[in-house]
């Protein structure tokens, strides 16, 4: 997988660190200044839009006395009809205004984040990665982010406005109407009381519904992605099943919520409808004037300003959501921000030397439980050492530990002299190179795949590299040679793809070089060119190999073998089958288990 080869400069800008903290206000910090825009517009924006209606009630009142043909001032028509236009037009600006500071705040703050996430990744320790999938970096990057977009994009212009306009207009009601704002505040009263019933239990809902989704969505990514192999072991109509089970429990989950909901729901869209009201004030209205506690201009800004105050209340619903979702995201990426980044060297040494020590090393992942006890081993310059054990022994644990996946417990690990925990990160991803069987390749040209680590290394460099790693005959069979694209022109099987990162590693020209060694690609002419490629490899570098299949480490200058956590055995092939330990009784089983395809020399 190379990973450390393809990262950063992780020791970049340390005043970038602080900045880092992860609290609301550092999020928000770029965009503070727009943000106090946005308010600042949306209640202006907010207030304008109630004029007009008020301006037409203070129009009819002007003009009614012509009705019964009484003088009517035409200098005050003309001030209200220019009130109302220019209320009108600042309405219309401030809207245009904070729609366009808004989105150009969340494009400024959605840059800021993606920056600081990216700068912080690049300062986390590789095992962060190893221990998560692309996926959940992913939605830090692509969900969290986009979850804050409709907060500043757009939330906190509905909310400013769903609370603004019922305020203005209830205030100016009850100055020229108070019986009438009464009648006008009860649909809110009523949505008052029945929202909270609507809603209680709410929050445990929402989290269930989250479940549901996400066991939704995990079981659709399980049948989409594992169909090969599922069909492959007949595993076709299981998969299905629970793909089937995790659709009928969501749909279950979200038709029994809604069967809940449904009643409480309507019962508030009937009294926020705008039918409803405006029946409801006129018939108040019309019984206020019956008894004479108001004129019937008085009714009329009661049914022009009472239908605006229900229908702001039907975005707050909306509104909540997203601010739930901005709410949730904005602690995950507090989270992720707090998280601790690899520690600097103070005084940054250089490896003077390409040896490796492993110095009484002790490590466990979650800090309690042991998973290597005080390893001590030499790697010498210039050889290789082989890992060799069962499954969850500990091997690729140790080798993890020389370019700081994770950092021992105890004990130290050191790459020419010097402690991996004081070489600068930058200068020891130079020093380490990787070769997995997880190998990763950018959807990028095969040439830029191998210069990654030497960006500037010439065409020449790069073939030299290659042929060297068996791998630039298979290249040029491609139309487009070194310029084919990974995934795209370019399909290579997974030896052909190993065989790439090999020529990485040799271009890079990494001192040490941990290798996965490949059990996958295990057709004899793949095998037979990724051992030539290795052995170019293993020339002057110091190299560690994770080794399962035992025939290939026969010639290794040293084996290394883990049982548990710790060096069990140790020493060259040959004393190790002298010694007729646990590694004798490994090798005879391996040759028992592959004696027929043993190459000839290694089989008795
Ligand atoms: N990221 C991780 N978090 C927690 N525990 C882990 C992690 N990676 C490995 N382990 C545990 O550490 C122990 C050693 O694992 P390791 O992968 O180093 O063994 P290994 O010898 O390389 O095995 P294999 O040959 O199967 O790859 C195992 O018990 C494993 O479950």
């Amino acid at each position: 997988m190379a990973r450390p080869e393809g990262r950063g400069d992780p020791t970049a800008g340390a005043s970038d660190r602080d900045a880092d903290a992860g609290t609301d206000e550092s999020f928000f910090a770029p965009v503070k200044g727009s943000l106090a825009a946005i308010i600042g517009l949306s209640v202006l924006g907010a207030v304008s839009s109630v004029v007009p209606f008020i301006a037409i009630v203070e129009l009819a009142r002007t003009l009614l006395p012509a009705l019964s043909g009484d003088a009517v001032g035409a200098g005050r028509v003309w001030a209200v009809v220019a009130v109302a236009v220019i209320a009108l037009f600042v309405s219309f600006g401030a809207a245009f205004l904070s729609g366009m500071v808004s989105h150009f705040a969340d494009a400024e703050l959605q840059l800021s984040l993606r920056r600081r996430i990216i700068r912080h990744l690049q300062r986390l320790p590789l095992g962060w990665f190893d221990a998560r999938s692309s996926g959940s970096v992913r939605k830090l990057v692509e969900n969290d982010v986009v979850a804050l977009h409709q907060l500043v994009a757009h939330t906190i212009h509905d909310v400013i406005f769903a609370v603004t306009v019922p305020l203005v207009s209830l205030v100016y009601l009850f100055t020229v109407q108070w019986q009438l704002a009464v009648a006008a505040l009860v649909p809110l009263v009523v949505t008052a009381i029945l929202y909270p019933v609507l809603m209680r239990g709410g929050a445990e809902k929402y989290r269930q519904y989250d479940e549901a989704s996400v066991r939704l969505s995990g079981a659709t990514v399980e049948f989409v992605h594992g169909i090969t192999v599922v069909k492959r072991f007949g595993q076709l109509g299981r998969s299905h099943r629970r793909y089937r089970e995790a659709t009928k429990s969501y749909v279950e989950f979200v038709g029994e919520w809604t069967r809940q909901t449904a009643a409480m729901f309507t019962l508030i869209e009937i009294v926020t409808s705008p039918v409803v009201v405006l029946v409801w004030l006129l018939a108040v209205g019309s019984w206020l004037v019956g008894i004479g506690a108001a004129a019937p201009i008085d009714v009329l800004p009661g049914l022009l300003l009472g239908l605006g105050l229900t229908s702001p209340l039907m975005k707050l619903g909306s509104s909540s959501q997203f601010l739930r979702n901005a709410t949730k995201a904005r602690q995950s990426l507090a989270a992720f921000f707090a998280l601790p980044p690899v520690p600097r060297p103070r005084a940054p040494r250089t490896p003077d030397g390409r040896g490796v020590a492993f110095d009484e090393v002790s490590f466990g992942y979650d800090g309690r439980h042991r998973v290597l006890h005080e390893i001590a081993a030499v790697c010498a310059p210039g050889t290789v050492t082989a890992l060799v054990g069962a499954s969850g022994s500990g091997k690729s644990t140790l080798a993890k530990l020389l370019p700081r996946f994770y950092d021992a417990d105890e004990g130290e690990v050191a790459i020419g002299g010097a402690d991996v925990r004081e070489i600068a990160s930058a200068a020891l991803y130079r020093q380490v190179g990787f070769v997995f069987q997880d190998v990763r390749l950018l959807r990028t040209s095969l040439r830029d795949n191998i210069r990654l680590t030497r960006p500037h290394a010439t065409d020449d460099e790069v073939e030299a590299a290659a042929r060297a790693a068996q791998i630039h005959d298979r290249i040029l069979r491609f139309d487009r040679g070194y310029d084919a694209v990974v995934g795209e022109d370019a399909n290579l099987s997974g030896g052909e793809a190993q065989r790439v990162t090999i020529a990485r590693a040799l271009l890079a020209d990494a001192r040490v070089i941990v290798l996965d060694e490949a059990t996958a690609f295990a057709d004899p002419d793949s095998e037979a060119a990724i051992q030539r490629a290795l052995s170019t490899l293993a020339a002057d570098r110091t190299v560690l190999v994770i080794a399962h299949r035992l025939h290939t480490i026969v010639g290794a200058d040293q084996i290394l073998v883990l049982d548990g956590g710790r060096i069990a055995e140790r020493g060259t092939h040959a004393q190790l089958v002298a010694a007729g330990g646990r590694f004798a009784r490994m090798w005879a089983d391996y040759q028992a288990n592959h004696a027929r395809s043993l190459p000839e020399g290694v089989q008795g």
